[in-house]
């Protein structure tokens, strides 16, 4: 069988996006999980950090699902949503959408590019909830707000908040950042264990200046990535709860893909969160697979988008020789 693909990034969080909209067969999700694992895979003719399916909506202008490299469905994906934004608005002729995901349908549009020529759309990343119930975190207490967690660590300090899927984040210094502390932490929180049932995104948060941060996370279901958009946008919440930052202003957040601005939001009481940065394509491509093997996948028609390329590539200097300065 032959698909077609678009090899697309959010901050260098890249994926595999896949239009279902008017499939006339769809996949089923044991075979969505299965060519996620196959064709996720660094060692196959792709490779990527999940898979991105555009669906049709019965009550949106889309729906995105997403599926980790390790097969897992999240419910949230924020740098795949901006890829979805750009791959909806232009399928639709339309600057403006409403995209169905698993828990809320969310807001999305192109925006101002973050740097000259490249595509740049903010979304929205709600519902966000404290409630340790909503992620879950098994705990005799109702949240965690920037603080201890013994079974952890004995040190550092942890705020827990869905956006909806998983985050558990701590503010670091550089050392503890350069340090093997959250790879050994988010192994222990993403295999079986009787704290955090379903795993959890770790990141490790450093502020570099008035509303500037950068966030590095271990993803649940795939490991440490490039970034992470719902991690950036909880982490930037984070930044003002704890951090002096401040809402409804952009902050500025740093990452080993490149950057992405995040202004919080707190009205009535509920909080969301824009999450604007790039929808950058790679390249697009069919791929021929075994529909009984995926892991056979050929990439067939690669056409490369080398100017987005390119301009991504500047914007990452930029961001290289900006985060040196605090080294
Ligand atoms: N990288 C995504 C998050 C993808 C899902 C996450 N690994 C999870 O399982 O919750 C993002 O940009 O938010």
């Amino acid at each position: 069988m032959k698909i077609d693909i678009i090899k697309c990034h959010g901050s260098g969080n890249d994926f595999i996006l896949i239009d279902e909209m008017n499939a006339m067969l769809p996949f089923t999700d044991e075979e969505r999980a299965s060519l996620a694992i196959a064709i996720c895979s660094r060692d196959s003719a792709v490779g990527g950090d999940g898979i991105l399916f555009v669906q049709d909506s019965p009550h949106a202008d889309a729906k995105m699902r997403i599926f980790n490299s390790d097969g897992s469905e999240a419910s949230m994906c924020g740098n795949g949503l901006r890829c979805v934004a750009r791959y909806a608005c232009e399928k639709l002729g339309r600057h403006k959408l409403v995209i169905e995901t698993m828990k809320a349908d969310l807001e999305v549009e192109k925006t101002e590019d973050i740097f000259e020529g490249i595509p740049t759309f903010r979304v929205e990343i709600s519902p966000v909830s404290f409630q340790l119930s909503d992620l879950p975190l098994h705990l005799d207490q109702d949240a965690v707000f920037n603080e201890k967690i013994p079974q952890l660590s004995e040190d550092l300090l942890f705020t827990a908040v869905a956006v909806p899927n998983p985050h558990l984040i701590a503010i670091v210094d550089e050392a503890v950042l350069a340090s093997d502390v959250q790879e050994t932490l988010s192994i222990k929180v993403n295999k079986p264990n009787t704290l955090f049932p379903d795993g959890v995104n770790v990141s490790f948060v450093r502020l570099l200046e008035k509303n500037h941060i950068f966030v590095r996370t271990f993803e649940r279901g795939v490991g440490f990535t490039n970034a992470c958009g719902t991690a950036m946008s909880a982490s930037s919440l984070v930044s003002c709860l704890h951090e002096g930052n401040e809402p409804e202003t952009e902050i500025s957040v740093y990452n080993n893909g490149g950057k992405v601005k995040c202004v919080v939001h707190q009205i009535d009481g509920e909080t969301k969160i824009d999450l604007i940065g790039n929808g950058t394509y790679e390249y697009t491509a069919s791929l021929q697979v075994d529909p009984e093997d995926f892991s056979s996948a050929a990439v067939l028609d690669k056409e490369e988008f080398q100017e987005e390329k390119e301009l991504y590539a500047m914007l990452q200097d930029e961001v290289t020789a900006y985060l040196t300065s605090f080294k």
